[in-house]
């Protein structure tokens, strides 16, 4: 469905030193530098996926959904998109996507959500039936209600995500990009929006491409990572291959009837201790949780033991650091 083939990118910025010497001598004599956004970036998407797009800041991830979307056009490389290229054929292309930038608006700002919602109907087309069905559904997933009625400036952020999210997807597209969009929402909002990205392809079958700094989003939404660093596509694979690439290690907490003195296990680090609880860090390699177990009972009373792998932000962390990002 979609299909990415060494796509290169790079823009090309004034450079300045700061002062007003530098800055009148700029008017005169401009210094450019080339920064590389994208490099040699390939990769494939099928139909149905939801694949999280991750990467430290500036690794590229917005320049990449800008050339999906058709907004910015590569300095080489080719790019198919449901047999689209995007940049040459965007007014017959933007029909099968929806876009969503969590840090802009695709909405007008002083007028009620519904006016730019009818605008979105008239510039897309869509048939009169197909969108009072579409707006219904939307409207009752994401739980507008009297949001439609109000300007989009008295919008919280997340009552404005969840309009952002509605006004994309009203013209049934097949594909969704979708940059940040739990960016500076809460808690709440953020499982709403995630829950609803989630019906919207296990029930619609629209393929997401998401990008997110919140693993949470990753572990929640994404059956698949690309990871970017630098401009280059540095890892490709699911959430499960990563743990079992770095997931021999596995927290062991420990509850127990008062004990005074510290709980030791040979094989396992402590990472803290009190009167009741202990936590070690086990390599499952080395060390079976078994054993650890079978330790622990030895020397207290035990209430609770609970076993966890890595957070997947730790996972992450330590990917970053194996490529140097
Ligand atoms: N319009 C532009 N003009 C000049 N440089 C740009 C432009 N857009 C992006 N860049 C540069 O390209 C690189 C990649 O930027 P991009 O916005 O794609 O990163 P990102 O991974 O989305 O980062 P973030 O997580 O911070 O949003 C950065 O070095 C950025 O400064």
């Amino acid at each position: 469905m979609i299909e990415l083939n060494g796509i290169n990118k790079s823009f090309k910025v004034a450079k300045r030193s700061a002062g007003l010497r530098q800055a009148v001598k700029a008017l005169f004599v401009r210094e450019h530098k080339i920064v590389e956004a994208l490099h040699n970036i390939s990769f494939s998407i099928q139909e149905g996926d939801i694949v999280g797009y991750i990467g430290p800041n500036g690794a590229g991830k917005s320049t990449t959904i800008k050339v999906m979307s058709g907004i910015l056009v590569p300095d080489c490389g080719s790019c198919s998109i449901m047999g689209y290229t995007p940049w040459l054929e965007r007014t017959s292309y933007v029909r099968h996507i929806g876009v969503v930038f969590g840090q802009r608006t695709q909405l007008w700002w002083d007028v009620p959500v519904i006016d730019s919602f009818e605008l979105l109907r008239d510039i897309y087309k869509i048939p009169e039936a197909l969108y009072k069905s579409n707006l219904t559904m939307l409207a009752d997933h994401l739980a507008l209600g009297e949001l439609l009625y109000t300007p989009v400036r008295q919008l919280s952020l997340g009552q404005r995500m969840r309009c952002e999210l509605a006004a994309s997807l009203l013209h049934d597209p097949k594909i969704l990009f979708l940059d940040e969009p739990t960016i500076g929402l809460d808690a709440v909002s953020k499982i709403a929006v995630r829950q609803f990205i989630k019906t919207i392809n296990q029930e619609k079958g629209v393929t997401v491409i998401l990008t997110t700094h919140d693993m949470n989003d990753i572990e929640a939404l994404a059956n698949r990572i690309l990871m970017i660093g630098k401009g280059t596509l540095l890892y490709d694979g699911t959430l499960d291959d990563l743990r079992g690439r770095f997931g021999t290690e596995r927290i062991v907490t420990a509850d127990y009837a008062v004990h005074e003195k510290a709980v030791d296990i040979p094989g396992a680090v402590r990472l803290s201790w009190s009167p009741e609880r202990a936590v070690f860090s086990v390599n499952t390699d080395r060390m079976p949780i078994a054993k650890v177990i079978a330790g622990l009972s030895e020397q207290v009373d035990l209430k609770d033991v609970s076993i966890e792998t890595k957070p997947v932000e730790e996972l992450i962390i330590q990917l970053y650091k194996e490529h140097q990002i």
